[in-house]
């Protein structure tokens, strides 16, 4: 598409944006530069979506991998797959193995026997002797033929049973890993990009265990014709490489120019599948009805798709030259070898039936490394997203949460937060700046302030899913005890800390799986389950769905359901609950609930407190707080108050009170106060 049609597409034909519209706006979509970025790239993705320069970096190093770099890393990486195929199943690798082994003798007994086939058929003597003498050289090719046929059915069954497992055990090691990674690394965006492009790449290994199969079967077969031909003349070996080596140069040079054209654009390729995505998305259907929003998406599908093609052409065109080149190459070569051939025959270097040998293995070869080529060519690839999933399952390693460390208190009293400031990675201002805070058992602590104030981060300290930067979070015993969460057992702190985060996930799995999971590391106890739902009230609820428990809580499903957002809300409550811990860290957790349903919550986590559980209540609804042991008021990063409701409310000028009396203006409860400069 031109830069001007673009425009036009963006602006709309009248020249009027037919969306409220980002074209109105001062900052309106360029049309697609001169560095390829589409007009609607720039609308709703804010401009080019490639890779950035800490990645270029990364693919400067791969496309810097010279053929020899690449020679010497494609054993590694198909010791990764066999050392994976040998942990899972070490009879099925030993069968592919010997299988490969069997193929290659297979190939040169066949070379053997044609050339005793030719040397009977080109002797001196009347014809029926030749057949004759030539009769046990043809019965050793039908057996070989029989074995071959045999042995590769033996590979086909072997390297079947192999592959998913080697798939399944890669697979497992990177995930283990990547969800073992501490939180606050997944939030820097280099490590990040390394743990998600490690995902391409576990379904690599099964395509390696078959390609090196595939590659093996033709390398063996070849060494095999090789040696046979270098036993009838040692001129034939060189002629065979230099056919070789120019298309194994292509095949890789290709491979390898996809692969950083892929890693290039894989932010752009996810932006068109989410596009397309939300087309499809039941929450996303009204949107896209009634705010014309579908036109818009369809409209970025089709000019980034267009770009994505634009890319796809350069990669043929350029191909299409690389294979240009390596097949003139390896003609000339083939040429040559034909007329060394020729003057070895005319000049009696060679008997006939030894050059009609060597015709045979050198037509066999170069379709063996047609093939060769082209699997080489795909196993690259593979290996350079494998690489991807071993260097993300290796980073994930390095930034483990620890599995050592200092047993916690039992029981555990309270959590002091001291001192504690946190700093996102790559951000500029701290979330927390130098807070103290304490959470009891048996109490309700209140966390309270504008948006952005370091609630949610604060509950997340508190959770052990982040470390702070500066100060520390001592776990108290009974006896005064106490264990700082840096040093102490990370399992511990989890297991202590039952958890309702703002966007906690809404698995698509069934009501009681959903609950269940909030235990994921102990067997699931029903009992438990409605009891817990009982204590979020959404036991009913379920009892009565078409498959009760059993019902998938996503509609689409053969027993799928729809639930609305406050029913999804309790669920997400219950499974908290379950988790029966003595620190319950909940964030907004009633923000979906009706006035009764939010009452009655908030009713249910003082009952909870009143047992002993220290319940952090993160919320915005002031009312709720009001019944609080103790209530911190946090703005941006600071503590700024705190205490109980009352004395809150005895500070004129306090931020506690500003917000509570805002709240209450709007019941028609007091006057509304001016704004205070707190967000
Ligand atoms: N994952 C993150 N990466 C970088 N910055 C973040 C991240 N999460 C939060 N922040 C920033 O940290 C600050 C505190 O955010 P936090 O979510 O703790 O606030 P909050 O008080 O819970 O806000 P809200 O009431 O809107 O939920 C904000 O400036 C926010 O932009």
């Amino acid at each position: 598409m031109t830069p001007r049609r673009a425009r036009e597409k963006a602006v709309g034909p009248s020249g009027q944006s037919g969306q409220s519209g980002p074209s109105d706006t001062p900052d309106a979509p360029d049309a697609p530069d001169a560095d390829g970025v589409s007009a609607v790239e720039r609308e709703l993705f804010g401009g080019r979506l490639r890779w950035d320069d800490a990645f270029v970096e990364h693919e400067g190093a791969v496309a810097r991998m010279r053929f020899t770099q690449m020679a010497a890393a494609l054993p590694r990486m198909v010791g990764v797959v066999m050392r994976a195929g040998w942990e899972t199943d070490p009879r099925a690798l030993t069968g592919v193995v010997l299988a490969q082994i069997g193929q290659g003798l297979t190939a040169a007994f066949g070379l053997v026997a044609v050339n005793g086939v030719l040397a009977s058929l080109f002797a001196n003597g009347p014809t029926g002797d030749k057949l004759r003498d030539s009769l046990p050289a043809l019965v050793l090719l039908a057996v070989v033929a029989v074995g071959t046929a045999l042995l590769m059915a033996w590979s086909t069954a072997m390297s079947g049973r192999l592959e998913p497992q080697v798939e399944r055990a890669v697979s497992l090691r990177y995930y283990r890993a990547v969800t073992g990674v501490e939180l606050a690394a997944t939030e820097r965006p280099d490590i990040q990009r390394h743990l998600e492009a490690g995902r391409f790449g576990t379904d690599s290994a099964r395509r390696m265990l078959t390609l090196s199969v595939g590659v093996a079967n033709v390398v063996i077969g070849m060494v095999a014709a090789a040696l046979v031909l270098a036993s009838l003349h040692w001129s034939l070996l060189p002629m065979l490489l230099a056919i070789a080596l120019p298309k194994g140069w292509g095949a890789v040079r290709s491979a390898r120019r996809e692969y950083i054209s892929r890693r290039h654009w894989v932010d752009h390729r996810r932006a068109v599948a989410t596009l397309l995505q939300y087309l499809t998305m039941p929450h996303a259907a009204g949107e896209i009805r009634a705010h014309a929003a579908g036109s818009l998406l369809l409209r970025g599908y089709e000019e980034m798709s267009g770009l994505m093609e634009t890319e796809q052409r350069r990669l043929a065109r350029a191909q299409a030259r690389t294979d240009l080149v390596a097949g003139a190459f390896s003609g000339l070569a083939s040429l040559g070898c034909y007329g060394v051939l020729w003057w070895l025959l005319t000049s009696g270097g060679l008997p006939m039936a030894v050059g009609g040998t060597a015709v045979v293995a050198i037509r066999t070869s170069t379709g063996r490394l047609t093939s060769l080529v082209q699997q080489v060519n795909r196993m690259y690839e593979e290996m350079l997203q494998l690489n991807d999933t071993e260097v993300a399952t290796r980073l994930a390693a390095r930034h483990a949460i620890p599995r050592t460390g200092e047993p916690l208190p039992s029981p555990v009293r309270e959590i002091q937060v001291r001192d504690v400031s946190f700093t996102y990675p790559g951000a500029t201002v701290p979330a927390l700046h130098r807070v103290d805070v304490t959470v009891r058992r048996g109490e309700v602590t209140a966390l309270v302030g504008a948006n952005g104030s370091g609630k949610s981060t604060l509950a997340k300290i508190l959770g052990g899913l982040l470390l702070p930067g500066g100060g520390g979070v001592w776990w108290v015993g009974a006896d005064g005890e106490r264990v700082e969460v840096r040093e102490a057992v990370r399992a511990d702190v989890f297991r202590s800390v039952g958890m309702l985060t703002q966007d906690f996930p809404n698995w698509q799995m069934t009501a009681a799986a959903n609950i269940a999971v909030g235990a994921g590391d102990r067997p699931r106890d029903m009992a438990r389950v409605e009891e817990a739902a009982r204590g979020a009230d959404v036991a009913a609820l379920i009892e009565g769905l078409p498959h009760g428990w059993n019902s998938i809580v996503l509609k689409g499903y053969e027993r799928g359901v729809q639930l609305s957002g406050g029913q999804w809300q309790k669920l997400g409550t219950a499974r908290s609950l379950y988790r029966g811990a003595p620190f319950l860290l909940v964030d907004e957790p009633t923000s979906a609930l009706d006035p009764h349903a939010e009452i009655e919550a908030f009713d249910r986590l003082r009952t909870l407190a009143d047992s002993g559980v220290a319940v952090v209540l993160v919320t915005h609804r002031l009312a709720a707080t009001a019944s609080a042991d103790h209530i911190y008021v946090l703005d941006r990063g600071h503590v700024a108050e705190h205490g109980a409701h009352e004395r809150l409310m005895e500070r004129g000028d306090g931020l506690y009170r500003g917000m509570f009396e805002a709240q209450a203006a709007q019941y028609g409860l007091g006057s509304r106060p001016a704004a205070s400069g707190t967000s």
